[in-house]
């Protein structure tokens, strides 16, 4: 069993390093954007007849929410693109893929869990280019698995986490949207879920929910960040209205995650204590 990681770098493909001598892959190859720039055709060739991989597991994207408004073009080149030279050379050379989504697909406003049948209607370019990304992956391969996941958070590479630690640094107050409603996900709990599916054999391909469990808003995530860490801060509930962003963000993307749990007999951490891990950690 071999497999290679694309966006080895970022935040997923670092939790994927930590976890994978627990799986028994005999190959697994952590590629940066330099020798695996999606965006780049004969690089991933080069790649691809290097390393023969069984699985691809597709962390590169563009993952900037509020620059990509500004920056669309590039947005789309990584998320649209480049998600498609992935599932084009996985073609070629017979790797399952396994691409990576997010809930900013969906537009936000069905308060009730979000499935895998529900329409998605994405408000934000970030949003829109990774939903073209799907239909891109689902357009040239049989064998994919696309995992939305949302609100990614670890000990590594940027996230809410680790802003709020740094923010609680230099900052006595900080005002937190209430009024945003979606599911943290421990970036170390959707890795082991992501070697899970490559270990168990099965050809259940498609498209797949998952974060944490439990449903909370950023203001709840950075209580309980603050509360785990002894740190004391004044923290204020604020609205989505009071909170100035360039891009627009679902108020409800929780995601309902029962046929991942159902097809690969997953169970799915409670989102508070894969938070304490995380912080431990
Ligand atoms: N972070 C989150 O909260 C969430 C993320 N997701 C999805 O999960 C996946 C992983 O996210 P995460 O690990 O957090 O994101 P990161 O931004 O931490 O990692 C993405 C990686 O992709 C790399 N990259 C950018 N452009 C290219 C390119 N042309 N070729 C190859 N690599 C490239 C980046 O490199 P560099 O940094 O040097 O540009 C970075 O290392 C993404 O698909 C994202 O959309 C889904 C829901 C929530
Ligand atoms: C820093 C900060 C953010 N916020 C709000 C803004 C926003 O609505 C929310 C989260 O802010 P961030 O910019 O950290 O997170 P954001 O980049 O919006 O996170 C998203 O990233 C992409 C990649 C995804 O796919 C999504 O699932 C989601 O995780 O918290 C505050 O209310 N107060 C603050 O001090």
């Amino acid at each position: 069993m071999r497999v290679l990681v694309l966006g080895g770098n970022g935040q997923l493909g670092q939790c994927l390093a930590k976890v994978s001598a627990e799986y028994t892959i005999s190959h697994v190859f952590f590629a940066d954007e330099i020798i695996g720039n999606i965006l780049d055709q004969n690089i991933l060739n080069t790649l691809f007849t290097n390393e023969e991989p069984d699985f691809v597991i597709n962390c590169a994207a563009y993952t900037a929410v509020d620059k990509a408004e500004d920056e669309i073009e590039l947005a789309k080149a990584i998320n649209e693109t480049g998600a498609k030279n992935v599932a084009e050379v996985c073609k070629a050379f017979g790797a399952t893929l396994i691409h990576i989504s997010t809930d900013f697909v969906f537009e936000g406003n069905i308060p009730a869990l979000l499935d895998e049948e529900n329409i998605a209607c994405p408000i934000s370019v970030y949003g829109s280019t990774k939903l073209e990304g799907e239909h891109r992956v689902a357009e040239v391969l049989d064998n994919y698995y696309i995992l939305r996941t949302s609100w990614l958070y670890s000990e590594f590479a940027g996230n809410f986490m680790k802003t709020m630690l740094r923010l609680a640094n230099d900052r006595t107050e900080l005002s937190v949207i209430v009024d945003q409603i979606g599911t943290p996900t421990y970036g170390v709990d959707l890795a082991r879920a992501i070697f899970v599916i490559i270990t168990s054999n099965k050809t259940e391909y498609g498209l797949y929910h998952y974060s944490n469990e439990g449903a909370i808003s950023w203001f709840d995530f950075a209580s309980a960040i603050f509360e785990i860490s002894n740190i004391s801060i004044k923290l204020n509930p604020i609205k989505t209205s009071e909170y100035i962003t360039k891009a627009k963000r679902p108020a409800f993307s929780a995601m309902d995650k029962s046929k991942i749990k159902t097809k690969f007999n997953l169970e799915i951490p409670y989102w508070r204590e894969s938070l304490k891990i995380s912080l431990k950690s």
